[in-house]
């Protein structure tokens, strides 16, 4: 993945979004952190993984995934917030678990991030929403193509007037 690319994608629409609504001296990382909390709880919702009380299916391949972009956004963005950007690494060990201990653990990871902004603990969440990808069964290939589809859209509503 090439993640420098992504990462000047999104400076470019956050600093456009923050131009347009006058936001260029705000903090913006609390609500950046809960616009990820609520992108990560609609993707667990499209997923209906925790649903035991439902038979209902999850929702098509192509939901989940503009869903699981717009928490990438956020991700990438709280990465540009703190100055720390995503350091590949390797796959250490099997993916275990059921999909809401994942989901657990994600959610686990931002809040640890937030209470303790460092960059180790960025590159653990980073890792862990991509092993999340993983888990829901994306290629690297379709999350870039992907990303960069929702990035256009993000752009098209500033225009707008979103
Ligand atoms: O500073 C921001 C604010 C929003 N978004 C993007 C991320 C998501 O793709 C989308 C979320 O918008 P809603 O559909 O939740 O309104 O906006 C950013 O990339 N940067």
């Amino acid at each position: 993945m090439n993640w420098e690319t992504l990462f000047k994608m999104q400076q470019q629409l956050d600093q456009r979004i923050e131009a347009e609504h006058g936001l260029e001296h705000e903090d913006l990382f609390r609500k950046k952190v809960m616009a990820l909390l609520v992108e990560l709880g609609e993707l667990a919702n499209e997923t209906r993984c925790f649903k035991f009380w439902s038979t209902k299916p999850p929702k098509e391949d192509e939901v989940i995934l503009e869903e699981y972009v717009d928490g990438l956004h956020f991700i990438l963005s709280l990465g540009l917030e703190k100055g720390y950007r995503y350091h590949q690494q390797e796959q250490k060990e099997a993916l275990e678990g059921g999909l809401t201990d994942h989901f657990h653990k994600v959610f686990g990871e931002i809040h640890l991030f937030q209470e303790s902004p460092t960059d180790m603990h960025y590159q653990q969440l980073f890792k862990t929403f991509l092993d999340l990808g993983v888990k829901l069964g994306f290629s690297e290939q379709s999350i870039q193509d992907a990303y960069y589809q929702k990035n256009e859209v993000n752009h098209q509503r500033q225009e707008d007037g979103y």
